[in-house]
């Protein structure tokens, strides 16, 4: 049970965080602290907090658990702004996307990561922001990765960890460097491909045409690229080398499916979607399809 819970940044990561964990009773006190009114008022009216403050001092003082819940490049500066303030018996976590920057950027502040800080991240979320967003339910059923360090203090880490089981979330604890890279590959990159895709065609003087006729997958496959693009400009620079190496991976694998088009090579273009497929369907489906690689016509 914690007492008193403070959330720095309100929006869909901190509402739903604070909507779950009051649905279970696992929190007795909800206090919200930013930087302007507006999200802080609307989390009140919602219920989702007990009170807010802007004043940081006041709103993380006695407080068992303060969680960072900006967009990551903000998240460095609230630590630098949060650290005279940080006592022994605080727990601090944050929920960025990118764990290597929030870890320098601590270095840098405290000399090393405090051990009553838990770098955290959950791999649940949306297309939305902001606190109106925010849903009891985002994280039942869903991972929670935290990167714990050398020094990082046990009971800090449980605590937090129960604080996302009680949001019915499962914990698994990584690496920084292999968090990061993980999640170029399946988050970031998805993400920069997307946007990219939909700015492109966006571009193109047809574009009124591309997406009037733009079929089910169209939508499917950028769903993202209508996502926060403050969040996302700043993952894409905080997790630079990784994203550069998915998107240098990438590039070179897009290359050969273009030259498999281009050269009218059959063979190559149906292994590459015929392997994209099992390998799909086998994860999220839980199938795996046994028919021959080759291609039907062949
Ligand atoms: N949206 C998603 O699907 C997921 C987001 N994340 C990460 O969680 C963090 C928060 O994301 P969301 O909740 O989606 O964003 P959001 O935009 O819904 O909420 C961010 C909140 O931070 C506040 N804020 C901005 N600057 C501030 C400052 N200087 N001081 C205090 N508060 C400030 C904003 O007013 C807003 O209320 C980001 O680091 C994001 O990368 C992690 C997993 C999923
Ligand atoms: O909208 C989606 O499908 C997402 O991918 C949500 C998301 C966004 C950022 C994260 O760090 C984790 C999850």
């Amino acid at each position: 049970m914690i007492n008193k819970l403070t959330i720095i940044g309100l929006g869909l990561m901190g509402g739903s965080l604070a909507k779950a964990l009051k649905a279970q009773g696992a929190v007795v006190e909800v206090v919200g602290t930013g930087r302007r009114t507006e999200s802080l008022d609307r989390g009140l009216q919602l219920g989702v907090i007990d009170s807010y403050t802007l004043d940081m001092a006041e709103a993380v003082a006695g407080a068992d658990v303060v969680v960072i819940a900006t967009p990551t490049l903000i998240a460095e500066k609230v630590m630098a702004e949060l650290a005279p303030l940080m006592t022994p018996n605080m727990v601090v976590t944050d929920v960025a996307s990118v764990k290597g920057n929030i870890q320098r950027a601590a270095e840098q502040i405290f000399g090393q990561v405090p051990p009553n800080f838990v770098l955290g991240h959950p791999i649940a979320g949306s297309e939305q922001s902001g606190v109106e967003a925010s849903a009891v339910d985002l994280f039942l059923d869903h991972r929670v990765i935290l990167t714990p360090l050398a020094n990082t203090s046990d009971s800090a880490l449980s605590l937090i960890k129960a604080m996302w089981e009680a949001c019915g979330a499962e914990v698994v604890c990584m690496d920084v460097a292999e968090h990061d890279a993980v999640l170029a590959a399946t988050s970031h990159l998805p993400h920069v491909l997307a946007y990219t895709l939909v700015d492109a065609l966006a571009q193109n003087g047809a574009a009124a045409d591309i997406f009037k006729f733009a079929a089910g997958g169209f939508r499917d496959f950028t769903r993202i690229a209508s996502s926060d693009p403050t969040m996302w400009h700043d993952i894409a620079l905080a997790n630079r080398d990784a994203i550069l190496q998915g998107i240098d991976a990438f590039s070179s694998h897009l290359d050969l499916v273009r030259k498999a088009i281009a050269d009218g090579d059959g063979d190559t273009i149906f292994a590459s979607f015929d392997r994209a497929k099992h390998a799909r369907d086998e994860h999220f489906l839980g199938q795996y399809l046994t028919r021959e690689k080759k291609p039907p016509s062949s």
